[in-house]
């Protein structure tokens, strides 16, 4: 299957179980992923990628596959319903069957892309994600959730669509440059502070090697940090794919992560929305009184060890609120959060009191004061 002799490999359980390889050089095992009967293959990489989507698109080719390939806008631009659209129209114009099948190549937002037009696409055709950077492979190729933006949010429009297959291949982010890479530390240490200690202690032990690219594609240490985030995000979706309770955890930090994201209009990555969200997060729940001092420090500490934002400007409390609202973890006006009551403890915060939440706030504002009195919610 694959060249590497110390690639991993995640099962991912459920009603459709598939494999998450994690190594290097591992295009070689993606024919026995697509399965058979697979005649025509789209491969979707975005514009920043076209040179290594066409060597995928030129390798199914050699292995006999009609490849095709479509290129999309890098990053959250891709991740539009024109983007979808067009990608539609190319698999209209192409024939694609159920028997066919579609490969993404690149970030998690080309894999939420690819994933939701597989999920579309005559109501579902299979699809094997090939992540090129650190947050695709520990996160957003792996668990099913596919999604697109709208005006009014992050995601608000998506399906859960498990993929056939995942090939990480570490030695992809290489390349990537070091702030985009780092982002992808923030899922990580929030698969540590939510389900699995071992990964804080391994980034706190060795924060400048796991926050260089080109050092860290090579080194154990990661290759131990990506197979446990994998295995935490494995373990919960094996056990709630439709998210109607654990897989919330998953969430840790986006509440308020997905509502800078929308508020700076996606300028942000959204790693570093999430970091700061998951600061914001411990912060509620030490003022909820679930959470001591100690592990909000350990919060601000190991992000902020690897480069990662722990604070926001303090203007814009109104949009972010009203952000918030639209989180998928709301339900009606009951604002919902995934708080900790310790390392590895999660648990729920249910409409906690406006001053609470403007409180957590002033925590992590920067520069312009945060507001000073509830804003009504
Ligand atoms: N579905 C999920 O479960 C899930 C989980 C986490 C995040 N997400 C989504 O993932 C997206 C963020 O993903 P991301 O951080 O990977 O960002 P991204 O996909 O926006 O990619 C960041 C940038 O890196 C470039 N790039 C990708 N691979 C590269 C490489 N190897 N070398 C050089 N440049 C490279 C991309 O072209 C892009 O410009 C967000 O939209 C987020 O909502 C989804
Ligand atoms: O897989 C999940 O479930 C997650 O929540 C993982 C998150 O890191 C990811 O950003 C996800 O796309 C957020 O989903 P949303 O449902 O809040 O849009
Ligand atoms: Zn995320």
């Amino acid at each position: 299957m694959t060249a590497d002799e110390s690639a991993r490999t995640v099962r991912v359980e459920g009603d459709q179980p598939y494999d998450v390889v994690i190594g290097h050089h591992l295009l070689g095992a993606l024919p026995g992923l697509l399965g058979d009967g697979v005649r025509r293959v789209l491969v979707i990489h975005p514009t920043a990628l076209a040179a290594s989507g066409e060597a995928v698109r030129e390798d199914l080719a050699a292995h006999g596959y009609e490849a095709l390939a479509a290129e999309v806008p890098d990053a959250e631009a891709a991740k539009t319903a024109q983007v979808a659209a067009f990608c539609w129209q190319v698999l209209g114009q192409a024939d694609f069957t159920r028997s066919d099948a579609i490969v993404s190549l690149g970030g998690g937002a080309t894999t939420d892309l690819a994933g939701f037009v597989a999920s579309t696409w005559l109501r579902g055709i299979r699809v094997v994600h090939l992540p090129t950077t650190l947050l695709a492979m520990v996160d957003a190729a792996v668990g099913g959730k596919t999604g697109i933006n709208t005006a009014e949010g992050k995601n608000l429009v998506g399906t859960f669509f498990p993929p056939a297959g995942v090939l990480c291949d570490l030695a992809a982010l290489e390349t990537m440059p070091r702030f985009d890479y780092v982002a992808g530390l923030a899922e990580v240490l929030k698969c540590g502070f939510i389900a699995d200690p071992r990964i804080l202690d391994i980034v706190e032990a060795a924060p400048d090697l796991v926050a260089d690219p080109v050092r860290a594609a090579g080194s154990p240490e990661l290759l131990e940090l990506v197979e446990r985030s994998v295995a935490v995000k494995a373990r919960v979706v094996g056990e709630d794919l439709k998210e109607s309770n654990l897989r919330e955890i998953l969430n840790y930090g986006h509440t308020f992560g997905h509502a800078i994201e929308q508020v700076e209009r996606y300028s942000w990555r959204h790693g570093a929305a999430v970091s700061v969200g998951m600061v914001f997060a411990a912060e509620l729940a030490r003022l909820a009184g679930r959470l001591g001092d100690d592990d909000v420090a350990r919060h601000r500490a190991v992000l902020t060890s690897v480069g990662l934002p722990v604070g926001y400007r303090g203007d814009r409390w109104e949009q972010l609120l009203a952000a918030m609202r639209r989180d998928k973890k709301t339900r009606g006006d009951l604002l919902r959060f995934v708080v900790l009551e310790g390392v590895a403890r999660p648990s729920r915060l249910e409409g906690p009191d406006p001053t609470l939440l403007a409180a957590a706030y002033a925590e992590v504002a920067e520069g312009a004061p945060a507001p000073t009195r509830a804003v009504a919610l």
